[in-house]
């Protein structure tokens, strides 16, 4: 995806977001499951999850929300703890690479805080073995010494609110998903949610957008909250910049320029489908293929590409791979079995 001055520029890449943006997300999730909008049923579960536990004065539950990237796993986990009036641990998958790494912190919880851990399917296997009695029993057994003189000795722990945030609930081992109280799936959110959170952001940034213009944005941001947010800024710069004002103009020509076609694909996706309609005619192709082709990690096609296109219908998964739909060779202006287009072009 090109920008105006020629460099790539992906909007839905979170690693990609300047320290401002990160600040405006931050300034953006709410703060009570009251203001989360959407996931209306997983909103419920957890209202009744967080009452119980307030009513019989003890901790909640351990929570798993499962999804997409972008889809307020980050911010519920804030909501859990700021709703019981608990404090919040924040940590992350790739961060705990040794069983050391989670004693850690496990053993510095305060009594009752929620513990966050982010991509908790990436911690090392050792770390998940000592969270399974952690969360069960509150207690962690620490090896002292090596080689046959070493021992276990076991360590009471404060009792803690696990929130395990995955964008891969079938990657975590069954004794881990098990001990969770409560598993959350995050869905996409629809147009109507979508135009909720950039109504509220709008007003958050002093913005002052048209009904149709909202409406467009929503349809272009992959059902995604976060990338929600990112678009209505870069229409809030094109409005400052060229036409002074938000409405649906301005919003067809910053996504235009910010190469966001009419569904919200996006470079990687635009990639995966160029792969699947013109070098393997429609497919099925294997996740490992694609992955290559496109120069991807597996794990980001199938947890944050593939969801979306299955989603909207550009893709279906088959036991030999996936294969595009005839709405996918309609919308990329392709006929079925003819010929290839150079991959560029697309
Ligand atoms: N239901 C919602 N209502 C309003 N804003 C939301 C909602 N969900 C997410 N957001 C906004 O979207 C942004 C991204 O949310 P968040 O960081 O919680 O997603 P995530 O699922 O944790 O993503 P990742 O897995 O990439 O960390 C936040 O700035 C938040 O304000």
């Amino acid at each position: 995806m090109s920008g105006a001055d020629g460099a790539d520029v992906d909007l839905t890449d979170p690693v990609l977001a300047s320290e401002a943006e990160l600040a405006f997300e931050g300034a953006l999730r709410p703060r009570s499951l009251a203001e989360f909008v959407g996931q209306t049923r997983v909103r419920g579960q957890l209202q009744l999850l967080l009452t119980a536990a307030t009513l019989q004065q003890r901790t909640p539950d351990h929570i798993l929300l499962a999804g997409p990237p972008g889809l307020g796993k980050t911010t519920l986990a804030m909501i859990v703890a700021h709703e019981s009036g608990r404090p919040l641990r924040m940590s992350s998958g790739p961060a705990i690479q040794h069983a050391g790494d989670l004693a850690a912190i496990l053993s510095s919880l305060v009594p009752g805080e929620v513990l966050f851990i982010d991509e908790i399917h990436r911690m090392a296997r050792s770390a998940e073995e000592m969270l399974y009695l952690a969360m069960e029993d509150f207690r962690i057994d620490i090896m002292v010494g090596k080689g046959a003189g070493a021992t276990s000795v076991p360590l009471d722990l404060s009792p803690f609110t696990l929130v395990g945030a995955t964008t891969r609930a079938g990657l975590l081992p069954n004794p881990l998903r098990d001990r969770f109280g409560f598993t959350a799936h995050l869905e996409f959110y629809d147009d109507a949610e979508l135009e909720q959170v950039l109504a509220r952001a709008a007003t958050m940034l002093g913005l002052d957008v048209d009904r149709e213009a909202l409406v467009e944005i929503s349809g272009r941001c992959r059902g995604t909250p976060r990338i929600a947010n990112r678009l209505l800024r870069r229409v809030r710069d094109y409005a400052l910049v060229h036409t002074g004002r938000a409405d649906l103009a301005t919003v067809n020509a910053a996504l235009d320029l910010y190469d966001v076609d009419a569904l919200g694909l996006d470079r990687l996706d635009r990639a995966v489908m160029q792969i699947i309609l013109t070098r393997f005619g429609g497919g099925p192709v294997g996740l490992n293929t694609l992955a290559v082709s496109v120069g991807e990690e597996s794990e980001t096609i199938e947890a944050v590409v593939e969801p979306f296109l299955v989603r909207i219908g550009l893709i279906t998964r088959t036991p030999r791979g996936r294969v595009a739909t005839p709405a996918a060779w309609r919308h990329f202006g392709l006929s079925q079995g003819g010929a290839a287009l150079p991959i560029d072009d697309l």
